[in-house]
């Protein structure tokens, strides 16, 4: 009954709406309220404006009637002309609007001159990150993997990596979305020279390591960001022999400096400076069928044997094969691992840098030698003494560890 009382109410309210709009419309063109008109707040409707501020608008808050209420069209016309205009307000520029107008004006050209900037079309740049792909993530070992990540904006400008690739041993640093934090990584060198837009990490997953978990986790398709290159060093135009001591994921910096050598430097293998690359690993795994080649037969025959026992070689040691294959004159690879027995000795780094050691070339100009350090702290640290801080960059500091001790004449030794 009450919902019918209500609809009722609902339906006559509408009516009297209706009515009350005809009679305005007809007072506006006749000048006068409709004679018939008798509807709802009608006393209101032909009311006074409430306030000064309702005059002057003619707005009357409590009832639908826009204009004072007249009873001839001239007087009403009359009394339009004369009505109070409402004041407008002026547009003032005052000190702070002018501010805030020449800040966003600042801004919007910034902004449009970062969009056109061409640096932004560089796959890689060194001052923001831009987005990856992962592509694949290749198992290398139960603690490594090889992930391929792919440059989402595809076809752009690749001028950067290749300069990085011309330079020597450079890094990326890879950021890890949730806790914007950034590590450095050294990509591998690429499998086809034509895929300029991608690039492989060689990654070990650290326990409880924030970056390596993170890239060690995500899956095939996750966006990745990176920014780089940032070139760590810059072979010498006129080297001529490079002793590499690589400890775990610091071959990939020897492969990036057998890529520079041989595929971007030098057009033929002869002309080339020699490598000699010493790659120690704690365990076997990491480097499945690659054979240390100048240590003595029992470690040989050790080490082939425990190649046997395991799976197939790995995508690392592959690639490591595959270069010496192609410049076997000039590119020396030996393998060492800890759980073998077999490491890098005192003895036996003597033998090398004295057996690379050649005075002076065919023309007699003095030899160009370097040696180049790249692991895991400790390792840097045992060759050739810890890196330092100074004004919050990392630098070489003195030279120390092994190194040190031996003082090789004539070699430069740069720790990365
Ligand atoms: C130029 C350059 C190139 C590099 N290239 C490579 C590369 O090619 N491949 C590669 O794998 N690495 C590379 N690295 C190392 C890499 O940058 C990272 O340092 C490494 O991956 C570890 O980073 P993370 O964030 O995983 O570990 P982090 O979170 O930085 O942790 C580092 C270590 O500290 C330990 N740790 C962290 N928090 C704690 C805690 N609360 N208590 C105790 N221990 C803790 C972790 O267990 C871990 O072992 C490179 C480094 C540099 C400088």
């Amino acid at each position: 009954m009450q919902e019918f009382c209500c609809i009722r109410r609902c339906i006559q309210r509408s009516h009297d709406q209706i009515a009350f709009r005809q009679a305005l419309q007809a007072r506006r063109f006749a000048g006068r309220p409709s004679p018939g008109f008798s509807g709802f707040d009608a006393g209101k409707a032909s009311g006074p404006p409430r306030s000064s501020k309702d005059k002057a608008t003619g707005f009357n808050p409590t009832g639908p009637s826009p204009r004072p209420h007249k009873t001839s069209q001239g007087k009403f016309a009359e009394e339009v002309n004369n009505a109070e205009t409402p004041p407008r307000t002026r547009f003032r520029i005052g000190p702070g609007k002018l501010i805030l107008f020449s800040i966003a004006a600042f801004l919007s050209y910034k902004i449009y001159t970062w969009q056109k900037n061409p640096a932004r079309s560089v796959i890689l740049n060194p001052k923001f990150f831009t987005p990856f792909i992962l592509e694949s993530r290749e198992k290398v070992s139960s603690t490594s993997a090889i992930l391929n990540l792919l440059s989402l904006p595809r076809g752009q400008n690749t001028v950067s990596v290749s300069e990085a690739w011309r330079s020597g041993v450079w890094s990326v640093q890879v950021m890890q979305p949730e806790l914007q934090i950034a590590r450095s990584y050294t990509p591998l060198p690429p499998i086809e020279e034509t895929e300029p837009e991608q690039v492989r990490l060689f990654v070990r997953q650290e326990p409880q390591g924030e970056v390596s978990t993170f890239l060690h986790k995500i899956n095939r398709g996750t966006i990745v960001h990176l920014r780089g290159p940032k070139v760590e060093y810059k072979i010498p135009d006129d080297v001529d022999e490079i002793l590499f001591l690589a400890g775990g994921t610091g071959i990939a910096p020897a492969l990036q400096v057998a890529h520079t050598l041989y595929n971007h430097r030098i057009k033929s293998t002869e002309q080339g400076p020699e490598l000699r690359i010493l790659w120690a690993n704690r365990r076997r795994e990491d480097s499945i069928h690659g054979l240390e080649s100048s240590s003595s037969q029992l470690a040989q025959a050790k080490s082939i044997s425990a190649a046997l026992s395991q799976p197939s070689q790995t995508r690392l040691v592959e690639e490591v094969e595959s270069l010496k294959a192609r410049h076997g004159g000039k590119v020396i690879v030996d393998y060492f691992v800890d759980e073998e027995g077999s490491y890098i000795s005192e003895s036996l780094l003597r033998t090398y840098l004295s057996g690379m050691d050649q005075t002076a070339n065919q023309d007699g100009t003095p030899r160009k030698k370097v040696v180049l350090v790249s692991g895991p702290e400790g390792f840097v640290d045992a060759f050739a003494g810890p890196k330092t801080w100074q004004g919050g960059m990392e630098i070489q500091g003195p030279l120390g560890g092994l190194l040190k001790k031996i003082n090789p004449p004539g070699w430069e030794i740069w720790k990365l």
